[in-house]
This record gives C-alpha cells, sequence and structure tokens, in this order.
C-alpha cells in the first residue's frame, strides 16, 4: 500500500530514503531546514556526492512523487502517515550524541501533527488520502534509551507512536545498501505502528527484527562498534605484522577464510573516519560512563584508531629525519572512496601535523577538494589531480584508495617525482612490488617492515626480515639468558 511519507532531515540518510521511497511508489515530501539544500533538491540536483542518487532523485521529482520544502513552509495536519526522522546526531565535546537536531525535529512533527487543517503537499494527483496522525520513525542514529525518552516527552502527550528505526547504509553505496539491506530492525511499543513500517520494506527481501525500542538501538551501536572493534583489531595485527615481518594482507585472508570470522572489515590501514564510527563509537563510550561501566575494549579500539592515522607522519620523519621543506603529496582527503565526505577523515587529521612539521603538502581528491579546503590550513595546495600533487614531491601518502589513485598512471607519477620517491599507502591498495619497480620506496601498513632508510641489511625496499629477525632473536636472546 502507497503511503504519505515525510522525511526530515535531506543528509546522506534522509535523501536517499526520500528517493528511494518515492521509487517505489509513495509520496514523499523532503523537508530541511537548509534553503540552499532545498533549492537544489527541487530543481532535481544533489547537494553532494552520492552514486546514483541523481538519478533518484529526477525520477522522483518528474514522477511528481517527490516533493521538498522548507521545514518553515509546512503547515500542520500535512506531515502524512509516516515521518521518518534523518536529521544529524553528531559528536559533543565530551563524546556524547548531540541531540539538539534530534530534539528540534520531535518539536517540529508535535507542532505540526494532530490537525487536519492545510493541503497535503505530499499529496498530488492520484495520491492516497493523508492521515493526520502520523507514526513517527527514527532513522537517525541516537544512543539507547533515547527513543524512550523522546516519546515520553514529545509524543506520548498527543498521542503519536514511536517507531525506532536504525539504518545500516553506508556512504559511497547508499542507494545500493538502501535497496539491498541485509536486515531490517524495527523497535515500537506499538504492534500496529511497527507493521506499518515494516510494510515499507516488505519488497525489499531482507530478514526483518521487531524488538523492542531501546534494544533497536543498541542493534545500531552495536553493529558500528564491533565493525569499527574489527578494523582496530587488523589494526593491531598489522602493527605486529611489521614488527615481525609478517603481511597483514595474507593474515587478513587467512583468518577471513574462517566463517566464524569473515573477510569483510579486515582492511588494514589508516583506520576508520567518516560520519558514523568515530562519533558512535565515542557516544557508546559515553553512555558506557554516564552508566558507570569501563568498556575497556571501546576504549582501546579508539586509542588504538587515532593513532593509526598519524602512521605516514612517524614513517615520515623516520625516512626524512626534519619535515622542513619537504614536499609531500596526500592523495585522498574524502573519508573513503566514492563520497565527497570528509567528517573525521584520516588526511584532515594528519595534513595539520605535517604542516606544523614544515613539510610543504599539497592534496588531491577527486570530489572533496571543497569541503577540505574549508578545514585545511590555507598554505596547503589542494586539486582533484593527483598527477599535480605529486609534482616534484619527495613523498606520497595515499590516504583514500580512490580508484584514480590506485590506477594512476604511476610511471609518470616517478617522473614527476623527485628522489628518494618515497611512498607510504596508508590503505594497502598498491602493489609493493611494482612500485619498488618504478623507483618507489614503499611502506605500506603491516605489510611486512620494509627498510625504510634503503640502510641495515642493504636490501633497500624488501623485506627486512634479516634485520627485524635480528632485533627479535636479541630480545628472546636476552629474555632467554642467552649469551650472544
Ligand atoms: N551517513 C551515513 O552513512 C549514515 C548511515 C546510517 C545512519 N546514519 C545516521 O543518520 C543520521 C543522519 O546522517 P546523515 O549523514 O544523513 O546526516 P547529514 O548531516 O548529512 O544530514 C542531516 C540533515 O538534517 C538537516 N537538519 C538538521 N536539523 C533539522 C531539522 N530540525 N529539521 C529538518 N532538517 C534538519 C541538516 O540541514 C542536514 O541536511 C545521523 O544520526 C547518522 O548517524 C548516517
Ligand atoms: O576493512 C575496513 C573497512 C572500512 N574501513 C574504514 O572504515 C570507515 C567506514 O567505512 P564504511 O563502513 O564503508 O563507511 P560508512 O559510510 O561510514 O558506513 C558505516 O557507518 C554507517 C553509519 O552508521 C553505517 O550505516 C554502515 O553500516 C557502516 O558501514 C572508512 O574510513 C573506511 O576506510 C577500514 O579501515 N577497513
Amino acid at each position: 500500500m502507497f503511503v504519505h511519507i515525510t522525511v526530515l532531515g535531506l543528509g546522506y540518510v534522509g535523501a536517499v530514503a526520500a528517493a528511494a521511497l518515492a521509487r517505489d511508489g509513495h509520496h514523499v515530501l523532503g523537508v530541511d531546514v537548509d534553503p540552499g539544500k532545498v533549492d537544489r533538491f527541487r530543481q532535481g540536483e544533489v547537494p553532494f556526492h552520492e552514486p546514483g542518487l541523481d538519478d533518484l532523485v529526477r525520477d522522483g521529482v518528474s514522477s511528481g512523487r517527490l516533493r521538498f520544502a522548507l521545514a518553515s513552509e509546512v503547515e500542520s495536519g500535512q506531515l502524512g502517515d509516516l515521518v521518518l526522522v534523518a536529521v544529524g546526531t553528531p559528536s559533543r565535546p565530551t563524546g556524547a550524541a548531540d541531540l539538539s537536531q534530534v530534539e528540534a525535529a520531535m518539536a517540529w512533527v508535535v507542532e505540526r501533527a494532530g490537525s487536519s487543517a492545510g493541503v497535503a503537499v505530499a499529496g498530488g494527483p492520484g495520491a492516497p488520502a493523508v492521515s493526520t496522525r502520523p507514526i513517527v520513525v527514527m532513522k537517525s542514529t541516537v544512543p539507547p534509551g533515547t527513543g524512550r525518552r523522546l516519546s515520553r516527552r514529545f509524543l506520548e502527550p498527543v498521542g503519536l507512536a514511536y517507531v525506532s528505526n536504525p539504518e545500516f547504509l553506508r556512504e559511497g553505496s547508499a542507494v545500493h545498501d538502501w535497496f539491498h539491506p541485509d536486515r531490517i530492525v524495527i523497535g515500537s511499543e506499538s504492534a500496529e505502528a511497527a507493521a506499518r513500517v515494516r510494510a515499507l520494506y516488505e519488497d525489499y527481501g531482507a530478514p526483518v527484527l521487531v524488538t523492542d525500542v531501546t534494544t533497536a538501538e543498541m542493534v545500531k551501536y552495536g553493529a558500528n562498534a564491533f565493525l569499527a572493534t574489527k578494523i582496530s583489531f587488523i589494526n593491531e595485527l598489522a602493527n605486529m605484522c611489521d614488527r615481525v615481518g609478517a603481511d597483514v594482507e595474507e593474515v587478513a585472508r587467512g583468518i577471513g577464510l574462517d566463517p566464524r570470522i569473515g573477510s569483510q572489515f579486515l582492511r588494514a590501514g589508516l583506520g576508520y573516519g567518516g560520519s558514523c564510527f568515530p562519533k558512535d563509537v565515542a557516544a557508546l563510550d559515553h553512555l558506557a560512563r554516564v552508566y558507570d561501566y569501563p568498556f575497556e575494549l571501546l576504549r582501546a579500539v579508539i586509542a588504538v584508531n587515532a593513532r593509526q592515522r598519524l602512521l605516514p607522519l612517524y614513517a615520515l620523519r623516520e625516512v626524512f629525519g626534519s619535515l622542513a621543506g619537504v614536499p609531500v603529496a596526500v592523495l585522498g582527503l574524502a573519508f573513503k572512496p566514492n563520497t565527497d565526505d570528509v567528517r573525521e577523515a584520516p588526511a584532515l587529521d594528519l595534513i595539520p601535523l605535517l604542516v606544523e612539521e614544515g613539510a610543504d603538502v599539497r592534496a588531491a581528491d577527486p570530489q572533496a577538494v571543497e569541503r577540505a579546503r574549508a578545514v585545511l590550513p590555507a598554505d596547503v595546495k589542494l586539486t582533484t589531480s593527483a598527477l599535480e600533487a605529486l609534482d616534484g614531491a619527495r613523498a606520497v601518502v595515499l590516504a583514500t584508495e580512490w580508484d584514480p589513485f590506485v590506477h594512476l598512471d604511476w610511471e609518470e607519477a616517478a617522473r614527476r617525482m623527485e628522489a628518494p620517491r618515497y611512498v607510504f599507502d596508508g590503505r594497502n591498495a598498491l602493489d609493493p612490488a611494482r612500485m619498488e619497480a618504478l623507483g618507489f620506496r614503499y611502506r605500506g601498513v603491516g605489510r611486512g617492515r620494509r627498510d625504510p632508510a634503503g640502510v641495515g641489511d642493504g636490501r633497500e625496499g624488501r623485506w627486512n626480515n634479516v634485520a627485524v629477525g635480528r632485533e627479535v632473536a636479541a630480545v628472546h636472546g636476552e629474555r632467554a639468558g642467552v649469551r650472544r
């Protein structure tokens, strides 16, 4: 059954939800407080980079089933059957989730629900009748316990039902993920409201978990915290691999073949960034403190991740000694490929530190230059072209594994760079042997510690297992009291 839906918040989640539900046949009103965003959407344009979303929005707008409005333009009684809340829940400095957008959204809904006055903005020719008692569906990620509190404070007094329906899509593949979810999680105290929300996803063929609100909220935090743990764990293993002379890529393959472990989210590198993992893990850690529970594992996950993104800085110091005047190219500003989102991107932590040490930093990204410019030191040269960034550089850090960077004409890159042509592959995305054949000194994360300065056992660019082996033998020897 097609219904009227209002989606509040037109970011990565809200915009995808609105356009996807319109494609499914529902009548959708997308609402935001940002006039610039609403204007762009009204013209069928998407104000950020998300593959496949442009087509979906354009189709929705031209079908008449997808409309947009500023929050202040929507009147009472126009909300429809369901209101999906997809506003931001960023971190406060304490790590706690900042729920101010969510609270403003709830107040906005309450103000407009319950009256039958006004013409249905979400309606259109042949549209179904509009309900005046919308169900409030929380797509934003909110800490366990929030839904119960919001419901009591805002919705129960006016008799509106609340459903927690966390979203698991990833940026860069958000449209695909929306239509192919691994599972649908629905938390509600009202069986009827849960059933209405479940019906939205009927044709998606995913397993559905119906539970209470707080449990649904914890599923979302549990999933993100577990995935972040997997990443920090493989990064810890990678750091050990660097010390003992093993290859973490093979280790990940070897352990990932065990279905109890699984092969996904075992890519070692500069750690996790983005708008979700860092803030959600911090919020869970904060919640644990509030409940006087020391969630030690989570704290380690956070600490490992914070250090991991600085590995290129440590490596460059080792190779060059002082970084003063060293031209360094950083490839990748977005937190991962196929997005222009720079929130918590490792490169944005790394670059200011390189600049502080005097490096001459230039950086490239196919999509994220504009967003990065707003937060980076003014003297960092930004470009969309990797080759331009590499021109005259002596070191390159691959921070984001964008296809155009991985498949760059590295031969040309080598020609443009100055010796010693050092590469720190922060995503283990390049072929070490090929890079070395092109004259690069290669360093990955956990791919065996290569000889960064080209000294030591004299086997530049090869596994430095001999030197590492000697160190290990020395340590073991000392421990065993062996005289050497
Ligand atoms: N980005 C993701 O991949 C992803 C995936 C799953 C869940 N989530 C969660 O979904 C939520 C939204 O994430 P996002 O990345 O789409 O956020 P975003 O920051 O990209 O977008 C949020 C939007 O909400 C708008 N907004 C703020 N207050 C508003 C109000 N009172 N009324 C209407 N609009 C308002 C903002 O202007 C902005 O356009 C967050 O809680 C996030 O944790 C995000
Ligand atoms: O093996 C891996 C996998 C990912 N990452 C990093 O982890 C971060 C997050 O990546 P990804 O999960 O692909 O992107 P997001 O768009 O942030 O999606 C996550 O966060 C969303 C918001 O909560 C959830 O909905 C998704 O299920 C969850 O995957 C990125 O910095 C990646 O580079 C790694 O370092 N190694």
